[in-house]
């Protein structure tokens, strides 16, 4: 079976490949894939914490986790009664049992969220959600469809204003990475308090050696992501912004469900909508995607 279900838990395999994910918040906590110069073995490409809670207490602190309709701390009115990055996260996704694609090339499955009693006694706004994942040899992707249901045709319309981002984990050795093409990008510096613009991106390589929480808006949408010996390519549609975050030791040793040194071990690389709100119309759909690929080469900059 291409697909295993075991209890809240579902594992996609194709070839050497593999994916495992939770319903709750339907996060992808591993993916397994060798590359051209490992061809034998099946190598973890993202991080997840030892002290991860999987019991639906709280998000979980690795993977993938979807972040919708607020990223960070909520801004929007509608949204001032959801925590940070919002309740998709921490919500009970269902998926219908069925492949999207199951053939040589793919492995592809649909999870879906409507709104439940809970989400609507603090977000009462008319959703529907589909997160697409599918697997192939080299490439995980995911997609989130965000549709407008609701019906009315007042004017000015309902609209529906979220935000929303992949939350990926990336597994790396976080002091030697690097993440390209941010050169030139405007971001806000959330670790710098004491300034409130926007600052200008010089280098051609961001690190994470010190503690680091950049929001880039306007991207490119297609990163690399890069240390001694490995990689991982991203491409994304509709997401135009990019979040890049470590936390390093100090503000690292204060996250709950962090794992001693967990910080040394991965990079968050974030594509997503969150400067400003998107916005779709009753009855439209959003759809935001990314792919993440194994680079199969060196590919490291001379900077
Ligand atoms: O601890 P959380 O809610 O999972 O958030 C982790 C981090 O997520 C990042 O996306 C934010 O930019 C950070 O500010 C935040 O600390």
């Amino acid at each position: 079976m291409p697909v295993q279900q075991q209890g809240d838990t579902l594992t996609l395999a194709h070839g050497k490949a593999s994916t495992h994910l939770y319903l709750y918040g339907a996060t992808i906590v591993s993916w397994k894939a060798s590359d051209k110069r490992h061809p034998d073995e099946s190598i973890e490409r993202l991080f997840c914490s030892s002290k991860a809670a999987l019991d639906g207490s709280k998000p979980i602190r690795g993977g993938i986790p979807v972040v919708f309709p607020c990223f960070g701390a909520p801004t929007h009115p509608e949204h001032m009664s959801l925590a940070q990055h919002g309740f998709a996260r921490n919500s009970i996704w269902q998926w219908d049992g069925k492949t999207i694609t199951d053939d040589d090339n793919s492995i592809s499955i649909g999870l879906t969220l409507e709104p439940t009693p809970e989400i609507s006694g603090k977000y009462n706004r008319p959703f529907h959600l589909t997160y697409v994942i599918t697997l192939t040899d080299y490439e995980l992707s995911t997609e989130l469809h965000v549709k407008n249901t609701s019906t009315s045709s007042a004017y000015p319309p309902d609209n529906l204003e979220f935000q929303a981002l992949f939350h990926n984990y990336i597994r790396a050795p976080a002091n030697q990475v690097l993440v390209t093409p941010l050169k030139g990008l405007k971001y806000f510096d959330k670790m710098d308090t004491s300034f409130d613009g926007l600052k200008t991106e010089e280098r051609a390589g961001v690190d994470v050696k010190i503690a680091t929480d950049s929001v880039y808006e306007n991207a490119p949408g297609n990163y690399e992501v890069t240390w001694p010996g490995g990689g991982i390519s991203i491409k994304t549609k509709a997401l135009k912004d990019v979040v890049i975050w470590n936390p390093q030791a100090e503000a690292g040793k204060k996250i709950g469900d962090m794992e001693n040194g967990g910080w040394e071990r991965y990079v968050c690389v974030e594509p997503g909508y969150v400067r400003g709100f998107e916005k779709i119309e009753p009855g439209r759909v959003w759809v935001g995607h990314q792919t993440l690929s194994v680079i199969h080469e060196e590919r490291r900059m001379n900077l």
